[in-house]
């Protein structure tokens, strides 16, 4: 597995047989991501003991499920022996997240130390906690917890409260698994492995930063959770600040999850809205159109979507981090769907310099460019070097540097922190909470109209002025 700080080798995930029961398994997060994840996790781990029990409202045999299993982890490429393992063992509980008897039932069926992963729609957060807490739970049981956790402020304050009294902290994972992509620890290396940047990470040197995570998917089948949440919930509240926070914390003593969440509750505490003006934001929603050859419906006209919801699809945020080091740089943070020409990084923008005079060209009075692939640990340095050709000409040119893909993607890194339980990759109550404060403005706005639901045609760049 990873040599990276933090993530667990595969002894430190244990020997002894677990069960992962999984509310929210006939969900297209279990298939695509979940799934996969905890597969490569087993194969990786060798021969760790996993029992998957899958459970929703909608019944499925054990055959169906451990179909599903299979299908899922073929589609990953999990070594057969770890597919067959999986998907035989694997069961199903036809269960309503809200009976608290049949959320009993389901941690019965249990046969090891339980993890019970919540892949709900937010807005179930609650109806787990009231069922749990009419329950004598298992001593040694884990609760994680999808994002968006809450659908605002006061909602992750109350879901915090409420969770607190089932479930102590230290078995509780708030999950975000832009906390497991490599970029993302991976920005802790490039900041603090690299003298140069650490030196220069400030607003002496740095003019902006943007956060962008633009995707050619649309609506995907996802209404059911996606038209209650829309773009500042699903991906900025949550990802994207979680992405600002390892962009601009100050140095941790170690890498361990306190020190780090600390260094990270810290910073968010410290970011407000550009102008203290909730119109700061802006907000956007697909038309028809085409993305890479493939046809997308207006947003509005996709299955179970409700046109009286007005979700934005897309959203922008200018925010301010308001420290010292950060004074006056404006940090950009975006994501949008169907969109054309997709693009998810952090961007830092450097100040420009001041060649000599006869040290020219076209883009002389621009500043380097360092970018984070927001996909895998991609970073390339875009900067000036005299011309070949012309040496009195700057031309921009980019250095990049490939650390290889990881074994384990983000679902995997994060799965297997739980089964490690190991905290870094958790989100802690307070970080959470922060998170919403930051969005909770934007979000009220949004909500009494006081901002215009832009349009922009599927498979463009988003709206034109953004
Ligand atoms: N899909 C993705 O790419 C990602 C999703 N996530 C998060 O995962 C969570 C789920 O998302 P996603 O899978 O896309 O959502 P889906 O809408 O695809 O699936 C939701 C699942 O929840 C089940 N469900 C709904 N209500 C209940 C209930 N009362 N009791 C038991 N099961 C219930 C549904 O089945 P049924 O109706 O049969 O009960 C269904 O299986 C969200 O929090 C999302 O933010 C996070 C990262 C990526
Ligand atoms: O959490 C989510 O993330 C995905 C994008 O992340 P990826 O790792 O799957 O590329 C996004 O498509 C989805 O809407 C959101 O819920």
């Amino acid at each position: 597995m990873s040599d990276q700080p933090g993530i667990p080798d595969a002894e430190s995930l244990g020997r002894e047989p677990r069960s992962i029961a999984i509310l929210g398994a006939g969900g297209d997060l279990t298939e695509r991501l979940l799934l996969p994840g905890l597969g490569k996790v087993a194969e990786l781990a060798g021969g760790l003991e996993l029992t998957l029990i899958g459970a929703a409202r909608t019944p499925q045999s054990d055959e169906e499920w451990q179909g599903l299993v299979r299908r899922s982890l073929e589609a990953a490429q999990i070594a057969p022996a770890t597919v067959d393992a999986l998907s035989k063992a694997a069961r199903f509980v036809a269960t309503d997240a809200s009976d608290p008897e049949q959320l009993k039932a389901l941690l019965a069926a249990c046969p090891s130390s339980p993890v019970l992963y919540v892949a709900l729609p937010p807005a179930m957060g609650h109806a787990v906690a009231e069922s749990l807490a009419q329950l004598e739970l298992p001593d040694d049981l884990v609760v994680a917890i999808e994002k968006p956790f809450g659908e605002d402020l006061d909602d992750a304050r109350s879901l915090n409260e409420a969770l607190a009294a089932v479930i102590p902290e230290d078995r509780l994972w708030r999950i975000d698994h832009f906390l497991g992509n490599a970029t993302v620890l991976g920005m802790l290396g490039l900041r603090f492995g690299n003298r140069l940047l650490e030196s220069g990470w400030s607003a002496d040197e740095i003019e902006k930063v943007e956060i962008v995570f633009d995707e050619e998917l649309g609506l995907e089948g996802r209404a059911a959770f996606y038209d209650s949440t829309g773009a500042l919930r699903d991906m900025l509240q949550s990802h994207l600040l979680m992405v600002l926070a390892l962009t601009t914390l100050e140095r941790p003593d170690r890498i361990t999850a306190d020190d780090v969440h600390d260094r990270m509750a810290e910073v968010l505490g410290a970011v407000r809205l550009w102008r203290d003006d909730p119109h700061t934001a802006r907000r956007a929603r697909y038309t028809e159109g085409r993305v890479d050859g493939r046809f997308f419906p207006s947003y509005v006209d996709e299955d179970d979507v409700d046109p009286a919801n007005d979700i934005e699809t897309l959203a922008q945020l200018l925010l301010q981090v308001d420290t010292p080091r950060w004074a006056g740089v404006p940090f950009v943070l975006r994501s949008g769907k169907a969109i054309g020409s997709p693009r998810a990084e952090v961007a830092v923008h450097f100040r420009p310099s001041t060649p000599p005079e006869g040290l020219g060209g076209a883009d002389a009075g621009e500043g380097t460019v360092l970018r984070m692939s927001l996909l895998n640990g991609d970073v390339d340095l875009d900067l000036f070097v005299n011309s070949a050709d012309d040496t009195d000409r700057l031309e921009r040119v980019q250095l990049e540097a490939r650390p290889g893909e990881a074994e384990l993607d983000a679902y995997g890194q994060v799965l297997a922190g739980i089964l490690a339980h190991d905290r870094l990759l958790s989100v802690r109550g307070d970080i959470a909470e922060q998170c919403w404060r930051i969005v909770t403005p934007v979000l009220t706005a949004w909500a009494a109209g006081e901002t215009p639901l832009e349009e922009y045609e599927a498979g463009s760049a988003g709206p034109a002025d953004w």
